[in-house]
């Protein structure tokens, strides 16, 4: 076997979707046919889901449906409530992320059923979309000290979860913001956390396995975690005076500064210009801009530095929702949890694709270790 391997899968076609098309060259996000920016302000992440799920953009009566069945699995069960307490009050800090991956794996392991059908499968993901939210909002209590706040069934998903997270009733803006960023990162073609559910599935291994397989990947700081990061990066600089010059130093320190980049997106992330354009209203709104001023101080910095190497380096979805969800008083360690709330839409959109057209996913690595070795008694090695 010789081919020519690029790193990382670079430019390799693994498969066919119906689901989401990446425009790297022009920028453009689409699902199922719909542009990104034809969805916001109009469909509610509800829609999206089921534009996911089934290809087309629900009636009335389908979305009720499927409202029902979210609502129906918003409440956290009781022994999945006292895990998930466990975990946020443990000594060893476990992170968001550990929490949902953990809390969701015994969500699966807990339910009955066991059939491997599409309308099985549509349920419990379902349950997932639901139950994801809940569970982050409970994390996100019970770090700080905080009682588990019920849901409410006559809010939205967006809006119950920021309710849920504050036990107060959420601001119109921010609901919307949240629904926006909701629905821009639902779903993102063949990601590194896609690919990692859909090669778990392609086992023919089970929904909850995917989805665990997929919040392991998006954890990393390469993918989702870097939202996380942006904002600690701009929290241990902590001054809007500093920015440029802090940003400049890890720039020529050779470090990757978080919320740039992106091995798709040559132009922009469209994602990042609507979630930029919340950011600044928000903000606004709550009176403390900090956050958004450095973030913008970053772009132009990062930005300028690469324009001068003649490099065409722009930001990608997570350099603005950092202050974006802290204007909706979300903490840090939410963020990536929140990408998990939404993407667990595409992903099990992928998953119910994958199940419908199966064949196990198995690529070939190219050998490049040694070769014709003899073996040397254990007694005679150095
Ligand atoms: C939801 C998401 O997953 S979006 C991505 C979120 N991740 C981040 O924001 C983390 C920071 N970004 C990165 O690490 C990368 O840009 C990735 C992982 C997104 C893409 O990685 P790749 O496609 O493998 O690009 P790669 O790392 O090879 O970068 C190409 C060049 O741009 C540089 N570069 C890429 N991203 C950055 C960055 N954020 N900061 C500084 N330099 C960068 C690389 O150093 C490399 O330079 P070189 O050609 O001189 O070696
Ligand atoms: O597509 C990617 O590689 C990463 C990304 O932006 C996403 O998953 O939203």
């Amino acid at each position: 076997m010789s081919t020519q391997v690029k790193a990382g899968l670079e430019d390799v076609v693994a498969g066919t979707s119906d689901i989401c098309f990446v425009d790297g060259e022009k920028g453009r996000l689409v699902y199922y046919g719909y542009d990104i920016n034809e969805l916001v302000g109009k469909a509610s992440f509800e829609e999206v889901v089921y534009l996911l799920w089934h290809g087309k953009l629900p009636n009335q009566s389908e979305l009720d449906e499927l409202n029902a069945e979210l609502i129906k699995h918003r409440d956290i069960p009781a022994d999945v409530l006292e895990l998930v307490r466990s975990l946020s009050t443990n000594a060893a800090n476990p992170t968001g992320m550990e929490i949902l991956r953990t809390a969701i794996s015994y969500v699966g392991a807990v339910d009955p059923n066991k059939e491997m059908d599409r309308n099985t499968h549509l349920k419990q993901a379902a349950k997932l979309i639901s139950l994801s939210a809940s569970i982050t909002a409970a994390d996100g209590r019970f770090k700080k000290g905080e009682q588990y706040v019920a849901p409410r069934n006559d809010l939205g998903h967006a809006a119950n979860f920021l309710y849920m997270l504050t036990g107060q009733e959420p601001d119109p803006l921010a609901v919307e913001a949240f629904d926006v960023a909701l629905i821009l990162h639902a779903d993102h073609e063949l990601n590194a956390s896609t690919f990692a559910g859909r090669v778990t599935v392609a086992t023919l291994s089970d929904l909850y396995s995917g989805v665990t397989s997929a919040i392991g990947a998006l954890k990393g700081p390469l993918h989702g975690g870097a939202n996380e990061d942006v904002l600690r990066l701009l929290m241990e600089i902590d001054s809007v005076e500093n920015t440029a010059a802090a940003v400049q130093a890890k720039l020529e320190s050779g470090v990757k500064v978080p919320g740039f980049g992106h091995r798709v997106y040559r132009n922009y992330d469209p994602r990042g210009l609507i979630l930029k354009r919340y950011a600044k209203e928000l903000t606004e709104k709550a009176g403390n801009t900090k956050w958004f001023e450095m973030t913008e101080i970053t772009e132009d910095v990062v930005l300028k530095h690469f324009a001068k190497k003649g490099k065409d380096l722009k930001y990608n979805v997570d350099l603005y929702s950092g202050c974006l969800y802290n204007a909706m008083g979300i903490p840090v360690e939410l963020f990536t949890p929140i990408f998990v709330m939404s993407r667990m839409s595409g992903w099990t959109a992928h998953f119910l694709e994958q199940y419908k057209n199966n064949r196990i996913i198995r690529p070939r690595a190219e050998y490049t270790g040694p070769v014709d070795l003899e073996f040397v008694p254990i007694s005679e090695r150095k």
